[in-house]
């Protein structure tokens, strides 16, 4: 993989014609339904629908989790098409942070350290993580919670080093999966303002799926799945 070539585009999601389907019984389920995407830099993109319309899916193809039947995905100004699956796992771990609904947070780390052990995954040196990760601890207001372990954490502590640890790659794409929903209204109020504020700070193109039409305030653009195709959502906010 070239990775020259990521630097110098600007960071971005796009997904191009995106078609999934899934095998279901002796025919096929199509999941994603020539899907288009554009999430510039800096921006949030929120994705509203109802249950089994896709969104999961979505989310799972922009990681590269999922191969499409067809259509481009350019993550970074790189084409996944064609990248070997070694190099489609690099420019996962390199490029994209992803945050699911529930922390999973392993419980023997302190918070510092859940963000230092990806550094460490990523083969980088233990002096610059550690630097990183506190900086990314005080940037969602946890400096002085470094030392604790899970259980001693909120809810809403816990999805807050969730976010921070999905940022220690530096993520041009962050891809966001129900965030609040294990928290109450006002820490999910909470986590979606620093998702918001963390996305343009650090200019990450974040897709964010909610069943939570008060946090769409927060998005640059809502759209709607609906059996699989995506479209402008007129009554979003
Ligand atoms: N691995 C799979 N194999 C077969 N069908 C699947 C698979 N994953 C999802 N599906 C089907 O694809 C469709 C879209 O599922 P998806 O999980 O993307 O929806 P969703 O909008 O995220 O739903 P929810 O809001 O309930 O999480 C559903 O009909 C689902 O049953």
């Amino acid at each position: 993989m070239t990775t020259t070539t990521t630097q110098s585009v600007a960071p971005n999601l796009r997904l191009d014609g995106i078609t999934l389907t899934y095998p279901d019984g002796d025919g096929t389920l199509t999941a994603l339904d020539r899907v288009d995407l554009d999430v510039p830099a800096g921006t949030i993109t929120a994705v509203v629908g109802p249950s089994g319309s896709g969104k999961s899916s979505l989310l799972a193809v922009a990681a590269t989790l999922v191969t499409p039947d067809s259509g481009s995905v350019v993550l970074a100004g790189t084409e996944v098409n064609g990248l070997s699956a070694a190099d489609r796992s690099r420019l996962r771990r390199e490029r994209v942070g992803i945050v699911f609904q529930q922390p999973s947070l392993l419980p023997s780390l302190t918070a510092l350290e859940q963000l230092q052990v990806m550094a460490h995954l990523d083969g980088r040196g233990p002096r610059g993580a550690r630097s990183q990760a506190a900086e990314l601890l005080d940037a969602v207001g946890l400096a002085a919670q470094a030392g604790r372990r899970p259980h001693q954490l909120s809810g809403g502590q816990r999805q807050r080093i969730n976010i921070a640890r999905a940022l220690m790659n530096e993520p041009a794409v962050l891809l966001v999966d129900e965030p609040t929903s294990a928290l109450d209204h006002e820490r999910g109020a909470a986590v979606l303002d620093l998702i918001a504020r963390l996305t343009r700070e650090r200019g990450t193109a974040t897709v964010l799926v909610t069943h939570d039409r008060t946090h769409l305030a927060e998005a640059d653009e809502v759209l709607t799945m609906t059996d699989g195709r995506l479209g402008a959502c007129a009554s979003a906010v």
